[in-house]
């Protein structure tokens, strides 16, 4: 079906063939209608499925039907975004789809300045695309109106809306009109979380493409079984070996991807970081270092994990697992976008086995493991009197949400690393 039959007006259809779009994906196709008719809409659709489009296209037309009024600075739609990249790439979208409408549009966001966002505020804006904490500050000290919302988007509405961002968001809820026009979008969603959301949505239309919960078609997926003192060594081998163009690998903690990041540039790899310990500079450099491809490799927190796009992605390791099983699958959804192939690895130690049993249980599948690691083989089986309860986001119980859990680790012992254990000779 082409863009036009969907109802969007020739200044976005214009914008959309500059892009070189050729049809609209599945989940545009089912939303962008929608949206026009005026429905509240909870969508999930895999990750690089074009969810962000989805959202912008028909906002835009919105806002631009009803006229930009100069007089009336206050802003109409509201796009809220779990992390400050994700606001800034949702930023750059609606100004590429708006590029040909009178569409005035700008991402607040924290650790950045505040006096800029307050003369850019001031002289009016029709679309916010903001990081929560940051809007809250600008809505204190009255440098924006939020009694004007039309349009509130919550961009992966599962993150935004788990206990770390609920009181925030509720605060925000508090401050919009009533009578207004709600979307959430995300890859995945809970039960629990599907059931606060419906608080804020009026009859909402629910849309989801695909398998509910699952990866992207086209990743293809592979569990190396190591001890964790050889993962950074199978890391810079698999880089050099592989000859993978660029890879994003994901880590536990912010001094974990430090760590990471000097080691590999050690082994002769050009790394960039970003994790939260940043400032927001060091953070936008190395995205954009990586994006760039002035990087070969991007180590990076959670932070990373959810909507980032970047073009032609074709690796990302989990170095370490992720804490939420949910987020295996926005991680990984950073390679095999919009129709691309990717490869996903994890490399899991024992130490880490219940947290993939955790993801494997949140999938409804195995994930494939690699036969000769090239080290000593290393159980992943979970002892049963080790087993901790269920603790991911997909309770399917309506019960009150918890703050999004970690997956507690077993205390399966560590394998002592004998002589058998030493890695093979490999090539740097
Ligand atoms: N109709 C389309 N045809 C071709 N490419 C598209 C189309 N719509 C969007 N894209 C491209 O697909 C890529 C992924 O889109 P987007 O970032 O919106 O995915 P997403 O579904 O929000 O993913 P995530 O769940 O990871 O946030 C982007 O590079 C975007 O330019």
């Amino acid at each position: 079906m082409p863009f036009a039959r969907l109802g969007l007006e020739p200044a976005l259809l214009q914008a959309i063939s500059d892009q070189n779009y050729q049809s609209p994906t599945p989940i545009q196709e089912s939303v962008i209608p929608l949206i026009l008719a005026g429905h509240d809409v909870l969508a999930g659709a895999q990750t690089g499925t074009g969810k962000t489009a989805g959202f912008t296209l028909p906002m835009l037309q919105m806002l631009a039907a009803a006229g930009s009024n100069p007089a009336n600075k206050t802003p109409k739609a509201l796009v809220l975004t779990p992390t400050r990249e994700l606001a800034l790439q949702v930023s750059e979208a609606i100004n590429v789809y708006g590029k040909y409408l009178p569409i005035r549009s700008q991402a607040i966001v924290g650790g950045v300045n505040m006096a800029m966002q307050i003369r850019l505020l001031k002289q009016g804006v029709d679309i916010v695309i903001a990081t929560p904490g940051r809007l809250l500050d600008h809505v204190q000290q009255r440098n924006v109106n939020l009694s004007n919302i039309e349009i509130l988007v919550l961009d992966e509405a599962d993150r935004m809306l788990d206990m770390g961002f609920l009181p925030e968001i509720k605060r925000v809820i508090a401050l919009l009109p009533n009578q207004r026009q709600t979307l959430l979008f995300s890859a995945t969603f809970s039960n629990a979380i599907q059931n606060i959301a419906q608080q804020w949505l009026k009859q909402p239309k629910h849309i989801q493409v695909g398998q509910t919960n699952s990866t992207a078609e086209k990743i293809s997926e592979q569990v190396y079984a190591i001890p964790r003192e050889h993962k950074r060594e199978l890391v810079s081998y698999l880089i050099g070996s592989k000859n993978w163009r660029q890879v994003l690998i994901f880590v536990r903690t912010k001094h974990g991807a430090d760590r990471l990041q000097k080691q590999l540039i050690t082994d002769g790899i050009k790394t960039a970081a970003l994790h939260g310990d940043k400032t927001q500079a060091a953070r936008n450099k190395a995205l954009d270092w990586f994006k760039t491809g002035a990087v070969q490799a991007l180590v990076a927190t959670d932070v990373a994990a959810r909507g980032l796009d970047i073009d032609d992605l074709p690796v990302v390791v989990n170095f370490d697992l992720p804490q939420v099983a949910e987020d295996y699958i926005h991680r990984i959804g950073r390679t095999g976008r919009a129709g691309a192939t990717g490869h996903a690895i994890s490399l899991v130690c024992p130490e880490e086995a219940y947290q993939l049993a955790e993801i494997e249980k949140f999938l409804q599948r195995k994930l494939p493991r690699v036969a000769d690691t090239g080290y000593e083989p290393v159980s992943l089986s979970v002892q049963s009197d080790n087993k901790k309860p269920h603790k991911t986001n997909s309770s399917n119980k309506p019960t009150t949400p918890k703050r999004k859990q970690a997956i507690t680790p077993t205390k399966t012992k560590p394998t002592r690393p004998t002589s058998k254990s030493k890695p093979r000779q490999r090539r740097p």
